[in-house]
């Protein structure tokens, strides 16, 4: 059975300039280390790499408000909404490894640009939702849902370098999965636009089966529109993937977050899909970061057709005596 649905593409995103902990742009190079490509394919999936993009500092980019390097983050995620682009003109499933979770501004605005009508499902154990006047830190990893968010726009400064980022979603169209570590500014953003979320205390209630359930009922059981899976490895457990730049305790455990990927795939209309924050620099040992990475693959992996019951080719037969 060939189990992938689809042409793959790889775009390698090497930035951390969404935050401040150093190491989160090596994250494409440990992933494809621990051989992706190599296991998509042996999987049925045709896969092309597309490197990794040059996101270089922009000089002169002094802080706009909080908001460190303004530009540099701006044009990163142009060059990647050009790449994300490219990759779906080609008619290809756009895998985009990070690199901190500021790169689904360009990740997401570049896969809408080819995409009408497509839906968010974001894993994380944060809503990464604040605006730049909210942020208590200032990090565009905790902000891109803002950009992207139609009803947000009046709340959105103009800033350098971002400039051409016009909002493509509303909030009907994201569900979260995996909340766990909100700041009370978007608690008050996810309640006030009524955005559909499932912390893990609904995770707990209900199970990731009926999770991912009502997810698809909410986003694409009626109308089948292309979906955008934004994925931040720290959705899982610490004891999971421990080397990521803002773990919190009490995350999905493996086997969930394999599930949410499993159930995406099933659908058949996973578009794009977003594997940020792996921070090989945030691993005290050798074995943390070969847990996260190896967490990171199976992810991607599963959201290709990797199934834990196995399989078989379609036209295997017994061999005869
Ligand atoms: C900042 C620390 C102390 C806090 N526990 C923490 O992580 N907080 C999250 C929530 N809001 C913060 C921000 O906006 O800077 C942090 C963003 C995380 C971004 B993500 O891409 O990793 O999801
Ligand atoms: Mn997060
Ligand atoms: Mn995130
Ligand atoms: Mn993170």
């Amino acid at each position: 059975i060939r189990r992938c649905h689809h042409s793959v593409g790889i775009i390698g995103a090497p930035f951390s300039r969404g935050q401040r902990k150093g190491g989160v742009e090596k994250g494409p190079d440990y992933i494809r280390t621990a051989g992706l490509i190599e296991k998509l394919q042996a999987q049925g999936c045709q896969v092309k790499d597309y490197g990794n993009l040059k996101l270089d500092d922009v000089p002169n980019d002094e802080p706009f408000g909080k908001v460190r390097m303004p530009k540099t983050v701006g044009l990163a995620n142009q060059r990647l909404a050009d790449a994300v682009h490219t990759v779906k003109k080609e008619g290809r499933a756009c895998v985009v490894l990070g690199g901190d979770h500021s790169l689904a501004i360009g990740s997401i605005l570049g896969h809408a640009r080819s995409q009408r009508d497509l839906c968010l499902v974001w894993v994380d154990a944060h809503a990464d939702i604040n605006t730049p006047l909210t942020s208590p830190t200032g990090n565009v990893h905790g902000q891109p849902v803002s950009y992207l968010l139609k009803e947000l726009q009046s709340k959105i400064p103009v800033m350098p370098g971002f400039s051409w980022i016009k909002p493509c979603i509303t909030a009907k169209d994201i569900v979260y999965i995996g909340l766990r570590d909100l700041d009370p500014e978007e608690h008050y953003i996810v309640k006030n636009l009524g955005i559909k979320s499932f912390s893990m205390t609904e995770l707990d209630r209900l199970g990731m089966g009926r999770v991912m359930e009502e997810t698809s009922d909410h986003l694409f059981s009626k109308v089948k529109r292309p979906i955008h899976l934004s994925y931040d490895i720290d959705a899982l457990d610490p004891l999971v993937a421990p080397a990521t730049g803002t773990p919190a305790i009490g995350g999905l455990t493996y086997r969930e977050g394999i599930y949410v990927a499993e159930e995406i795939c099933k659908t058949g209309l996973l578009s794009a899909v977003d594997l940020v924050e792996v921070n090989p620099s945030r691993g005290k040992t050798e074995e943390e970061i070969r847990s996260t990475v190896n967490a990171a693959v199976s992810v991607v992996l599963s959201c290709f057709g990797q199934a834990r019951e196995g399989s078989h080719p379609i036209n295997y037969q017994l061999p005869e005596p």
